[in-house]
């Protein structure tokens, strides 16, 4: 099954457009995991275990573990206990990567090989060629950067260009010539509603990550009707610090699960 495949039949099957996100701080863990050096791994198999139910996706953000001495190994693992504990979920490695082709290679093997996810967070600034590599896995995601939650988004991504801003640009090159195979996605922040709407208009039926809303301050209600399709998916919005520190003591895990309930049925009102 590809993963446009796995993530078309979990929004069905978990009636879910939730995706988690997995960053893990351990200045911000309960006590417990004080001196374990397996905080990284434990945490986030905890929080995935307890969300799993109402999750389209999940979406750990490596930054939050190479980090830290062993957090790659710990990465791995994690992976491989969420395809193996809930193989129906797909699992976005939140990388961000780009680069010349013979480099964006090796990446393209890190995210699929040696971590094994189903897809991956790609920066398209360098252009097709850093891009092929990664689309070469076709059964594999690619999940571009086309508008982002951050207040910078502004700085390139809204200059015009040939009449229309960059983002717009990306969105109609990627979900025309770069998804040959049917595996590209975008990502476009919740905290710009208004632009979504026009990808949205841009880009057909293809799947957008839309991270934002939580901690970031995005508008659940704007993002589900400016970005759902026609059948009321399309889309994997995710939530991260929101939902893995709902509480900081013991119940954390509990709380997560309450956390992503509760978005997933808010989520679920506006579709
Ligand atoms: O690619 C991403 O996931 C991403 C793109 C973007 O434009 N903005 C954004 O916040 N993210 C990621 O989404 C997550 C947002 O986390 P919270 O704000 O805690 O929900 C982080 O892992 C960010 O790195």
């Amino acid at each position: 099954m590809t993963f446009i495949e796995k993530l078309r039949a979990r929004w069905r099957d978990a009636n879910s457009l939730l995706c988690v996100g997995l960053d893990p701080d351990p200045a911000k863990f309960p006590d417990r995991f004080v001196n374990d050096e397996d905080a990284l791994f434990a945490f986030c198999r905890d929080i995935a275990d307890a969300t799993a139910e109402y999750a389209c996706a999940f979406k750990p953000q490596i930054a939050y573990f190479a980090a830290h001495n062993d957090g790659e190994a710990q990465l791995q693992r994690l992976i491989a206990h969420l395809n193996g504990a809930h193989p129906d979920v797909p699992v976005i490695l939140d990388a961000k990567r780009g680069d010349i082709g013979s480099t964006a290679q090796q990446y393209a093997r890190e995210a699929f090989e040696r971590f094994g996810a189903d897809a991956v967070t790609l920066n398209p600034y360098m252009g097709r060629d850093s891009a092929d590599p990664f689309l070469q896995y076709n059964d594999r995601g690619c999940v571009f950067l086309c508008h982002t939650s951050n207040p910078g988004a502004r700085d390139f991504q809204e200059l015009m260009v040939d009449g229309a801003p960059l983002y717009q640009h990306i969105a109609r090159t990627i979900a025309g010539e770069w998804n040959g195979d049917g595996n590209c996605a975008l990502v476009v922040g919740a905290t710009f509603p208004e632009e979504l709407k026009v990808i949205r208009g841009l880009i057909g039926e293809m799947p957008l990550l839309i991270p934002g809303v939580g901690a970031q301050g995005g508008d659940v209600e704007a993002v589900v009707r400016n970005g759902k399709t026609a059948d009321g998916t399309g889309l994997m919005i995710n939530s991260s610090r929101g939902i893995l520190y709902a509480a900081r003591g013991e119940g954390y895990a509990e709380a997560a699960a309450d956390a992503a309930r509760s978005l997933r049925d808010q989520i679920n009102r506006y579709r």
